[in-house]
């Protein structure tokens, strides 16, 4: 081969590669891009053994149980996987019903606006979202109701992506970001206009505590919504492969244990909520909310083969590769889950703290 083919030959493979891993490689437009992986707030040599400590919880299932180890263990697996997240699914982390001739981008849209739209709130009203992620619901849901939003969230990593995006998009004063933890939260008694949580509180190892946060911080006659993580009547906890389904899904998303669909209002009402809606809202006819996931498969396999040429490059950390993995894993956990409908992760309650609140 002469000088001019290797060149060319040598700049088309570069091309290539560029294309593979840096442009193709991105879940939106702005989204993250593969060079930028990280192990969040953890150095990059630790995060193989972040990932090793994540797991040993499950070897351990009594440290889950013991509640007050869960937020450093969710705070462990958010440093692990939140650049994954936001380069393979976007700024939310949540799921959405698919709508027919509706891309993914707009599903997701009306999933957050909908749950605004719920809490009847009005422009400049202050309301709080516990477990904000990097804030893509908050910024949805500030743009759409004029509402001011304070996030909390317990990884500080996020808590950085959140404000970053904030500021990016021009909402830093409409949008307030805290870190800290949902069960013990550093705001005023009766201090938020409303309140939603979005797939968060399936994290809490007690609902009770973190519902009755929230209740103590709204004022009398305020609506809470929450998108809950909950097995549904379909579930039998004596079919193995229900049993295998759900454990995959609570051990590749950081869960200290799902709980039922009939729990939910059952805890809303014992701490002092009046439950005023609940519905499933994966329920015909909404579309399956699944399907981007079971679409995604093919980019799935393309990601880990970029994920495993960064890793051997040393562009990101080599934990990276088994971080990605279990998240493929858990891709299938959760299609499963959804296929055979024993799980949901939409279902949504709608509370008010009662104008003449009982002391708690
Ligand atoms: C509410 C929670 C998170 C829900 C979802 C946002 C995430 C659950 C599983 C995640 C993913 C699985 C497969 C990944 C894929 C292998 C990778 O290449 C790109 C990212 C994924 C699609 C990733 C994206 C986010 C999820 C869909 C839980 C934690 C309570
Ligand atoms: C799956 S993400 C959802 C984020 C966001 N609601 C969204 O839809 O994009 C769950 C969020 O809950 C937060 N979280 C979990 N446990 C928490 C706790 N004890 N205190 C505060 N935040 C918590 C996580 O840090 C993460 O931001």
């Amino acid at each position: 081969m002469d000088t001019l083919s290797l060149f060319f030959t040598a700049s088309l493979v570069a091309f290539g590669l560029y294309w593979f891993i840096c442009i193709l490689g991105s879940a939106e437009q702005k989204g993250k891009s593969a060079v930028h992986l990280s192990g969040g707030s953890i150095s990059a040599d630790k995060v193989s053994d972040n990932y090793n400590q994540y797991w040993s919880f499950f070897r351990r299932p009594k440290e889950i149980e013991t509640a007050d180890k869960v937020p450093a263990f969710v705070d462990t697996f958010y440093n692990l996987v939140t650049d994954i997240y936001e380069w393979g699914w976007g700024q939310s982390f949540h799921f959405s019903p698919s709508l027919p001739g509706c891309s993914h981008r707009d599903a997701t849209r009306a999933h957050e606006e909908y749950a605004v739209d719920l809490l009847n709130v009005s422009p400049g009203s202050r309301i709080l979202d516990a477990g904000c992620g990097v804030g893509g619901p908050m910024r949805a849901i500030a743009s759409h109701s004029g509402a001011r939003v304070v996030g909390i969230t317990i990884n500080e990593y996020q808590v950085n992506r959140a404000r970053l995006h904030n500021k990016k998009a021009g909402l830093e004063k409409q949008c307030e970001v805290v870190c800290g933890n949902f069960l013990h939260m550093p705001f005023e008694e009766s201090s938020f206009d409303g309140a939603y949580s979005i797939e968060a509180t399936c994290h809490a190892p007690n609902l009770e505590e973190v519902y009755s946060e929230i209740y103590r911080v709204l004022k009398p006659g305020a609506l809470y919504v929450s998108y809950e993580w909950v097995t549904t009547e379909l579930y039998r906890g004596d079919n193995p492969e229900h049993t295998e389904i759900i454990q995959g899904i609570e051990r590749g998303d950081a869960l200290p244990g799902l709980r039922s669909y009939d729990q939910i209002a059952e805890i809303a009402r014992k701490v002092g909520f009046e439950v005023l809606k609940e519905k499933d809202l994966a329920e015909p006819p909404a579309g399956p909310w699944w399907s981007r996931l079971k679409m995604g498969r093919i980019a799935y396999w393309r990601n880990h083969i970029v994920v495993t040429v960064l890793a051997w490059l040393g562009i990101a950390p080599k934990g990276v590769v088994d971080v990605h993995e279990m998240l493929f894993k858990t891709a299938d956990f959760l299609t499963r889950g959804g296929e055979t409908g024993i799980f949901t992760p939409m279902h949504m309650i709608l509370c008010r703290k009662p104008e003449q609140a009982a002391a708690q």
